[in-house]
């Protein structure tokens, strides 16, 4: 996939273009991918995906962001995408009117336009379908409803602000996950028995509140872990922290990247009376995460 930050960056020549924020590219992103990629099949030509970073929504309301800008071009790639765009989304470009969105598309040489029914574009939200079309025919997809709703990045925002990762993953098609380096905390978990890797992961990025049983990777290798995403109130913590306990790993981590994916809320996060209580309740998480993996 070749991505680039403006269009004169871009290879030239005819191509189908699919325009959205793509945040967390769910499973309503991916039907209509899976459209606009038959599309480009059937026209014999290049799939691009014009993208915003961050997602637009989270720059006008400063909501989080479920996929940082990384872990979009790597879900755009799995899905087939072979050209992306990903443009700084700031005041300048918010501020820009809907002929100047509808110029990158005609500098794009865009032959076809596939956009979700709710897509909306220029200042104020003024360009919708109707101007697209004069730039190339418009596939207008309708938005994916699942469990009688519409599948939205902002539902399962929610989703996961609760706390539910399991419905969160049937709206997005796979389990939701995070990543970052792995920095150094206050060396208390080894103390604990329990060695946590602090995972830096980006500003504005979702996390999930509370234990859970989670999947990790270390370079290319697997381990089942316990995660805790919260405030630590028990050591009187500041900020929110990842912090995950790898089951059958030892070693360093530090300065290395680690991605994990949510699969099971185990509890929320608890101030205990005292580190010896937080110790015996970690065993148990463990002993769950354990029995989820069915170790
Ligand atoms: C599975 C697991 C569950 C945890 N649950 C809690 C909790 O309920 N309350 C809390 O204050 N801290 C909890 N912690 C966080 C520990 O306080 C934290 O790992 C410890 O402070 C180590 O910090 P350090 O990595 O900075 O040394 C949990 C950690 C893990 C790995
Ligand atoms: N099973 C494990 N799971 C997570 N980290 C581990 C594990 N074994 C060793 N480590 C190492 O121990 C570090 C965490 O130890 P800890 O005392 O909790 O320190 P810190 O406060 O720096 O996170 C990790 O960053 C990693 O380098």
């Amino acid at each position: 996939m070749i991505i680039a930050a403006e269009v004169a960056d871009l290879p030239p020549g005819p191509k189908v273009v699919a325009v959205g924020s793509f945040d967390g590219v769910h499973l309503g992103h991916q039907s209509l991918l899976a459209k606009a990629r038959a599309l480009a099949a059937q026209e014999r030509l290049p799939l691009l995906v014009y993208t915003f970073d961050p997602p637009t929504k989270v720059f006008m309301r400063g909501v989080g962001m479920l996929s940082t800008l990384s872990e979009k071009l790597d879900l755009l790639r799995e899905q087939g995408v072979d050209l992306a765009l990903a443009v700084p989304f700031d005041e300048d470009f918010a501020a820009r009117d809907k002929a100047a969105f509808l110029d990158d598309l005609v500098r794009l040489e865009a032959r076809r336009l596939v956009v979700g029914e709710d897509f909306a574009f220029g200042r104020g939200r003024s360009g919708g379908p109707a101007d697209l079309k004069t730039v190339a025919p418009t596939l207008t997809v309708p938005l994916l409803d699942l469990g009688g709703a519409p599948v939205k990045s902002t539902r399962i925002r929610e989703l996961l602000e609760q706390g539910d990762v399991e419905a969160a993953r049937h709206l997005l098609g796979r389990p939701y996950g995070a990543r970052g380096i792995v920095r150094q905390g206050e060396r208390l978990g080894r103390r604990l028995g329990f060695p946590t890797a602090n995972v830096e992961t980006a500003p504005g990025k979702v996390l999930p509140r509370g234990v859970f049983a989670a999947r990790t990777w270390v370079a290319e290798r697997a381990y089942p872990a316990v995660v805790n995403v919260g405030t630590r109130p028990t050591v009187r913590g500041s900020g929110l922290r990842l912090e995950a306990h790898l089951i059958g790993f030892s070693g360093e981590l530090y300065g290395h990247e680690l991605r994990l994916v949510f699969l099971k809320k185990l509890r929320d996060e608890r101030a205990f009376e005292d580190l010896e209580a937080l110790r015996s309740q970690i065993a148990r998480d463990l002993e769950a995460a354990r029995r989820f993996f069915r170790l």
